[in-house]
């Protein structure tokens, strides 16, 4: 497999939203031109739609997409991940790359369903991938060489940051940044309604939210100082600030953002058998 990725030729076997995403994000980013992406979906309008709008090749033919690519990302829902792995067996010849970016299902399973010693890498991106701020975790199968591992985060990395962590850890990384974007998104609505309800124009008070939200990420991401410490320059001694605060601990933001961390991580264990 070569790592020019002038070369590459990269298969994404399940163009839904998140693959969607992921294929405009390697676009956008010129880091693949149409003629290196080979797309399926399940349903032939849909192939016609999504080719016509992004004028690349898509069908419904996962084998044949899977022969044409170096790289073959897998983005049906977790439940699908063992059929699709059947249906393109013929195209897992040595050198190949499955790159699986649903959640749950284990590197393990992939490599048993290929019935054959595959490279398989589990990712973990997430929707803001979209507008190049995605984040995504990886974790290496049994037969990963670091060459292939190094050709995964760099797909990724076209669309944002990446983490390298051991499989144990993927299910809680999409508990929390795999989940995670719908959660903020929910903040920032409530943070935009908020600021309607004290006399703010919508637009106005959107664009607040969000880009405060954005920007207090970007303080933890760029200074490194930890987030408490970055609360306590906003928290003026009987400021107005620290009444905010108060309301915020008396109504569980802390323990309810937590136990959704929680909830979305041990639906994460259960999917890829559901
Ligand atoms: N949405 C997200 O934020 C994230 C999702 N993921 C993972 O991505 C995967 C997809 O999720 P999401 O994009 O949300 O779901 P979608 O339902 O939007 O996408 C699933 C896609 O798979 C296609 N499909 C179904 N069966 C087949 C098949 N046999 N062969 C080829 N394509 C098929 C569907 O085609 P059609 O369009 O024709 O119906 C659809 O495009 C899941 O495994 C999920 O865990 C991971 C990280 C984040
Ligand atoms: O909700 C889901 O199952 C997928 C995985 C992480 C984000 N969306």
């Amino acid at each position: 497999m070569t790592s020019n990725n002038a070369e590459l030729r990269v298969a994404i076997l399940g163009t839904g939203k998140m693959g969607g995403i992921l294929l405009q994000g390697f676009l956008k980013a010129g880091f693949l031109k149409p003629e290196q992406i080979f797309a399926t979906v399940a349903h032939e309008a849909r192939a016609q739609a999504l080719s016509s709008q992004l004028g690349i090749t898509v069908t419904t033919d996962n084998l044949e997409a899977a022969q044409k690519a170096d790289v073959i990302l897998l983005g049906v829902k977790p439940f699908q991940i063992a059929d699709v792995v059947h249906q393109i067996k013929p195209a897992l010849t040595p050198g190949k790359l499955l790159v699986s970016f649903a959640a749950s299902v284990k590197t393990r399973a992939i490599e048993d369903a290929a019935g054959a010693e595959i490279a398989v890498v589990r990712a973990m991106p997430n929707t803001p991938s979209m507008v190049g701020a995605g984040i995504a975790a990886l974790c290496r199968g049994r037969f990963v060489t670091d060459e292939q591992l190094r050709i995964a985060e760099q797909i990724f990395a076209t669309v944002g940051r990446t983490v390298v962590v051991d499989e144990k850890h993927m299910d809680a990384v999409t508990g929390l940044s795999g989940s995670g974007p719908a959660f903020l998104y929910i903040i920032i609505e409530a943070l935009a309604e908020a600021g309607v309800n004290v006399g703010l124009p919508r637009d106005i008070a959107t664009q607040l939210a969000a880009q405060t939200t954005y920007g207090a990420a970007k303080m933890v991401l760029e200074t490194g100082s930890h987030p408490a410490l970055l609360k306590d320059e906003v928290t003026t001694p009987a400021g107005c600030t620290v009444d905010g605060i108060l309301e915020l601990e008396e109504g569980g933001l802390r323990v309810t953002l937590i136990k959704a961390v929680k909830r979305a991580t041990q639906r994460a264990r259960e999917l890829a058998n559901s």
